[in-house]
C-alpha cells in the first residue's frame, strides 16, 4: 500500500485545567490513518477533541504524547506542511481586502509570485464561483462567500492534502451544497480531505471513511459504507407496485416463515433536498 497521507499514532494532548495543577486531556490515545484520495470524516459532539487533533496533525500544537505524520513527515517539522492546506473553524480574514488581495495574501506566504500566482488566483475564484465578487472587500461577504473564499485559500499552494474544520458551519444549505460539491470535486482530482462537521447528512454524502470520537476516545472508525450497514435487512425498492403485488410480496414472506417485512412504505426525501428543490 502506498504511503499514507495521514497517520496519527496514540495521540495524547493535554491542556492545564482551571484546577491548579491538573491537567484536561482533550485528545486521549487518538489513532487514525487516512490514505491518498480518501475522504475522511471526523464526527463527535462538542469539546470532544476535533479541533484539537487537526491542529496536532497540522503542528500548530504539541503532542503530549504520540505522533502525528503528513505523507511521511512528522508534523512538527515545517516542511510536512508543503503539501496542506487548512481551513480553521473560525478563519480571520482582513476584511478591508478584496477577495483576490485576500488569495494573494496566503499565496505570498506560500512563497508564490508572479503568473504563477495570479493564474492560481483566478483559476480558484472560478472553482469557488467568485470570479465576479473578487474585486469586492471582504467586508461584504456572505458567510457562505467567505467560507468559499476560505476554501480557496486552503487550496492555493495545490495541497495534496486539505484539512477542513466545519467547513460548511453557518452556511445555508444552498451554500453548503456549493462547499459540498466543491468537495467532491477534490475528492474527484485524487486530493485527499480531512474534515470535521456536526452535519452529519453532509458527512455521509462526502465521506467515504469515519471516525467518531468522544470525550477525546476514538470510539469508532471504518469505512462508511461498512459502518452505517444494517447486514441483517435487504432493501427492495419498487416504482408504480399496484396493491395487489405488493399484498403478493407480503405473502411470498408470510409464507417463507423466517424472514419478516419490516415496512413498506413511500420512501421519503430529505428535509435538504425538498428545499433546495423549492429554493432552486
Ligand atoms: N488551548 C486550549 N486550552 C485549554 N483547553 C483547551 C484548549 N483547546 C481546546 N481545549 C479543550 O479541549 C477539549 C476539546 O476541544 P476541541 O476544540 O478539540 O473540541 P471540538 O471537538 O473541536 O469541539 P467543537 O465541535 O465545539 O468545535 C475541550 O474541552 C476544550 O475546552
Amino acid at each position: 500500500m502506498s504511503q499514507p497521507a495521514v497517520e496519527i499514532k496514540d495521540l495524547v494532548k493535554e491542556f492545564p485545567a482551571a484546577i491548579r495543577k491538573t491537567r484536561h486531556r482533550a485528545v486521549d490515545q487518538v489513532s487514525l490513518t487516512i490514505q491518498p484520495g480518501q475522504v475522511y470524516g471526523l464526527i463527535g459532539p462538542n469539546g470532544s477533541g476535533k479541533s484539537t487533533t487537526m491542529k496536532a496533525l497540522l503542528g500548530l500544537l504539541a503532542p503530549t504524547e504520540g505522533t502525528c505524520e503528513i505523507f511521511g513527515k512528522n508534523s512538527l517539522k515545517t516542511d510536512s506542511r508543503k503539501d496542506v492546506g487548512y481551513l480553521p473553524e473560525n478563519p480571520y480574514f482582513y476584511k478591508h481586502l478584496s477577495g483576490r488581495e485576500t488569495l494573494k495574501f496566503y499565496g505570498k506566504l506560500c512563497g508564490m509570485k508572479g503568473k504563477q500566482l495570479t493564474d492560481r488566483i483566478e483559476e480558484l475564484l472560478e472553482l469557488t464561483s467568485l470570479t465576479e465578487a473578487g474585486g469586492r472587500r471582504l467586508a461584504g461577504y456572505s458567510k457562505g462567500m467567505l467560507q468559499r473564499i476560505g476554501l480557496a485559500q486552503a487550496l492555493i499552494q495545490s495541497p495534496r492534502l486539505l484539512i477542513l474544520d466545519e467547513p460548511t458551519a453557518g452556511v445555508d444549505p444552498l451554500g453548503s451544497r456549493q462547499i459540498r460539491d466543491l468537495i467532491l470535486d477534490l475528492k474527484s482530482n485524487g486530493i485527499t480531505v480531512f474534515l470535521c462537521s456536526h452535519l452529519l447528512e453532509q458527512v455521509q454524502e462526502i465521506c467515504d471513511t469515519i471516525g467518531i470520537i468522544h470525550q477525546g476516545k476514538m470510539l469508532k472508525q471504518g469505512p462508511l459504507e461498512k459502518l452505517v450497514a444494517l447486514e441483517d435487512q435487504t432493501e427492495i425498492m419498487l416504482q408504480n407496485a399496484s396493491p395487489e403485488l405488493l399484498e403478493q410480496i407480503k405473502q411470498l414472506v408470510a409464507a417463507d416463515g423466517k424472514g419478516e417485512l419490516l415496512s413498506a412504505t413511500h420512501p421519503r426525501t430529505s428535509l435538504e433536498k425538498l428545499f433546495l428543490e423549492e429554493t432552486k
